[in-house]
């Protein structure tokens, strides 16, 4: 009899239950009791749903009201000292998430290579971890069982926690690993004391990346201990997101139950699979990141590989790691075109697939091979040309074009969006208002923005990106071959969700998707407007890919989309052209070996969307972060002429990068940080362009805030630019 798993489950609800009551409970309309009654609910209803499927291992603390990681910092009594005058434990959890009138939030960061935002946690040598605490654990394991289910208790794992970790006194973490290790062998022993035959999972996803000799030796002594603390227990170690073939050697002799491996985006643990040594092995082979249906002969397959090495015995069939990662259920999709409906599996679904592959591998019924779906003409990079000169060609030719002053003044794009931009737009969207009035309303913002822009000085000038919602679904939804979801939501952090565009089908572009608004704007001033576009990486990145041809493929036709709208741009006589690449860094493998493959496909799609602009027109790049050491080639093989960046943050440090790499191409740093309402003074930014020209010489340096101003207000806007602009003047 084989068994199933699912590694955990989305907790946000499936009509977003969660969100709507921690936003009332935060506002102050509901109390926490309220709060908990939502949460409780919620955590049967999913329960529920996985014992329907006949799952076999449900978790329990894979609920959350916040993150995981900020549990198991409670857990494990890591409280950081500036909290602790918080009494009321609630209170604090939230103070810590989000900050409150006294308290900074904890920091808050990508968790792997998912969009799933996690609390960092703020360690530092003199923690002692005396304070563990298993309450909301047992709380939830009794919720289970009451509902008769045997739960399997989820925690982060101590390596991957520590590592997480930030050390507010720059102590070096590894320092704490006993102590750590210790608090997880308290809280297993509380554990033992909860009932019979517990799983225990512990998640270890940083074994999924390219790491030092060290860390697995670590893996090693972390898990002779946990693995003896007690009969009672069953401990499971899994790793997700990419392979972990080490990690299994090391595991594979230590006193552990089980091993979970990730066999979609790591289908190398199957080399691993010798060293497993009679352990059950949780097999991930439903793919809990992307939202495509499984291919049902392809698992089976799969399974078949990993029994020609593995006892059949020993194989639980798994979820590749935690469903939080896709949205909740297609059931609630009415609109969607039944061609893209039907090819979708969402969580439940993914239950559903478990269910039937599990039943299928009972039987030793092997499927048919699905009939080869009819596949889109691929695009090869070949087919696009670059055919851009060298550099300082170009560059010469730009100055002739633009005649810009030394350090020219720009903005990344976006102008604040307050609510009249948004409920105009939604009335447009629900069919309110028509068509010319909302373009006209629209002119009215860009002219009034491009007026702004004029009367601040700046060089450069933008529309204002009033006409997006968003800067990927915005020209999805002018491109062939995406769908959105109605409901599609996937929790990004805390109560925020997010609804990514499904790149289901061939891309093309049959309409201009931004030459409309520049047009318009650049007829309003003599000063260069810059067209604004989002590039193919980022598109990408943002969005849930049809996995049926090679990412490589889609990014071709993405890129000849936008290349499309570049060439259209420049006939109209806009002379200066940004595609952002805001998430070109987040695409990152957790792999060495496989960043060359990444870096080919994401640098020549970037190019083949710009190859076709002239040299004479300027084409900049957006990136909204500033750590570039390891990148710093591939940004130079881009080939962009203007780079914007986020480093207003670090003075002159991180451009340092640039200065060794010998960059060649113009470079914006971001002279503040657009990311909170405060204005920053004429004298503190003339301090940062100071700092700046250290490293860069000054023929190199452009001047712009961070990061686009959509989310700011208007005033501090107005504000902190023509401080911005002071302070270029003093320069120049
Ligand atoms: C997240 S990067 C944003 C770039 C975009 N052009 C904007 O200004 O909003
Ligand atoms: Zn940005």
């Amino acid at each position: 009899m084989s068994q199933t798993y699912v590694t955990g489950f989305p907790r946000i609800g499936e009509k977003r239950e969660l969100k709507f009551a921690l936003e009332e409970y935060w506002a102050g309309k509901t109390d926490f009791e309220a709060l908990k009654a939502v949460a409780k609910t919620l955590r049967n209803r999913h329960w529920n749903y996985q014992k329907e499927r006949h799952i076999d291992f449900i978790s329990c603390n894979d609920f959350s009201l916040y993150d995981i990681m900020l549990d198991t910092t409670v857990m494990l009594g890591a409280i950081p000292p500036r909290f602790e005058n918080i009494d009321d434990k609630t209170d604090r959890y939230f103070a810590m998430a989000r900050g409150d009138d006294d308290h900074a939030a904890m920091e808050m960061t990508k968790w792997f290579n998912t969009n799933y935002h996690y609390i960092v946690p703020e360690l530092h040598a003199n923690m002692n971890f005396s304070h563990v605490n298993i309450s909301k654990i047992a709380e939830e394991f009794i919720e289970a069982k009451a509902q008769g289910v045997h739960p399997k208790i989820n925690l982060v794992g101590p390596l991957t926690f520590i590592f997480l970790s930030n050390a507010v006194d720059g102590s070096d973490l590894f320092n704490l690993f006993d102590a750590v290790v210790t608090a997880y062998a308290k809280v297993l022993y509380a554990i033992s004391s909860l009932g019979e035959n517990i799983v225990v999972q512990f998640d270890e996803p940083l074994f999924a990346k390219t790491l030092e000799p060290k860390f697995l030796s670590l893996l090693k002594i972390a898990y002779e201990r946990l693995g003896v603390v007690s009969p009672n227990l069953k401990i499971a170690v899994v790793t997700y997101f990419d392979r972990a073939n080490e990690a299994v050697e090391i595991l594979g002799n230590c006193p552990i139950w089980g091993i979970g491996l990730d066999f979609v985006y790591g289908e190398e643990n199957l080399d691993a699979l010798l060293h497993v040594n009679g352990k059950m092995l949780i097999a991930g082979v439903i793919d809990g990141r992307n939202v495509w249906k499984n291919n049902v002969s392809k698992t089976y397959n799969l399974l078949e590989k990993i029994s020609e090495k593995i006892d059949a015995q020993q194989i639980i069939i798994s979820t590749s790691c935690s469903l939080l990662h896709v949205p909740f259920s297609t059931q609630f999709e009415e609109k969607l075109a039944p061609e893209v409906k039907s090819r979708l599996s969402f969580a439940l679904e993914k239950l559903v697939e478990l269910e039937q592959i599990n039943t299928l591998w009972e039987k030793q019924e092997k499927p048919e091979a699905s009939a080869c779906t009819q596949k889109a003409p691929s695009v090869k990079s070949s087919a696009i040309a670059y055919t851009r000169s060298s550099y300082t060609t170009r560059f010469a030719l730009q100055q002739k074009a633009l005649n810009l002053p030394l350090f020219p003044t720009t903005t990344i794009g976006s102008f604040p969006q307050t609510k009249e931009t948004r409920a105009v737009r939604n009335a447009f969207k629900k069919g309110e208002i028509t068509r010319e009035a909302y373009e006209a309303s629209l002119k009215e913002s860009i002219k009034k923005c491009v007026e702004l822009q004029e009367a601040l000085g700046l060089d450069v000038l933008v529309h204002g990106e009033f006409e997006r919602n968003d800067m990927v679904e915005y020209f999805g939804e002018l491109l062939e071959g995406f769908a959105f979801s109605e409901n599609g939501w996937v929790q990004s952090y805390g109560s925020r969700c997010v609804k990514p565009p499904l790149l289901y089908g061939s891309v093309s572009r049959k309409q201009p998707l931004s030459v409309d608004w520049s047009v318009y704007a650049q007829s309003l001033t003599d000063k260069p407007m810059k067209g604004m576009l989002t590039g193919p990486v980022t598109i990408l990145n943002w969005s849930f890919v049809r996995n049926d041809i090679p990412k490589s493929e889609v990014a071709f036709e993405v890129a000849r989309a936008i290349a499309e709208e570049v060439d259209e741009l420049q006939r109209h006589d806009i002379k200066i052209i940004q595609v952002d690449e805001a998430a070109f860094k987040e695409g990152y493998p957790l792999r060495e070996e496989k960043i060359k493959a990444y870096e080919k496909w994401a640098v020549e799609s970037f190019k083949a969307s710009i190859g076709i602009a002239w040299d004479q027109t300027q084409i900049h790049t957006h990136m909204c972060y500033s750590n570039f050491n390891d990148i710093i080639d591939t940004i130079e093989r881009m080939d962009a002429d203007v780079i914007t960046i986020e480093t207003s943050r670090s003075g002159n440090k991180l451009l340092k990068v640039f200065q060794k790499a010998n960059y060649k191409a113009q470079i914006g740093p971001g002279v503040y940080d657009i990311h909170s309402p405060r204005v920053p003074s004429v004298e503190e930014m003339s301090e940062q362009i100071k700092a700046f020209l250290h490293v860069l010489p000054k023929e190199q340096l452009w001047i712009n805030p961070d990061c686009g101003l959509k989310t700011r207000g208007w005033s501090e806007t107005k504000a902190a630019l023509a401080n911005m602009i002071k302070a270029v003047h003093l320069a120049r």
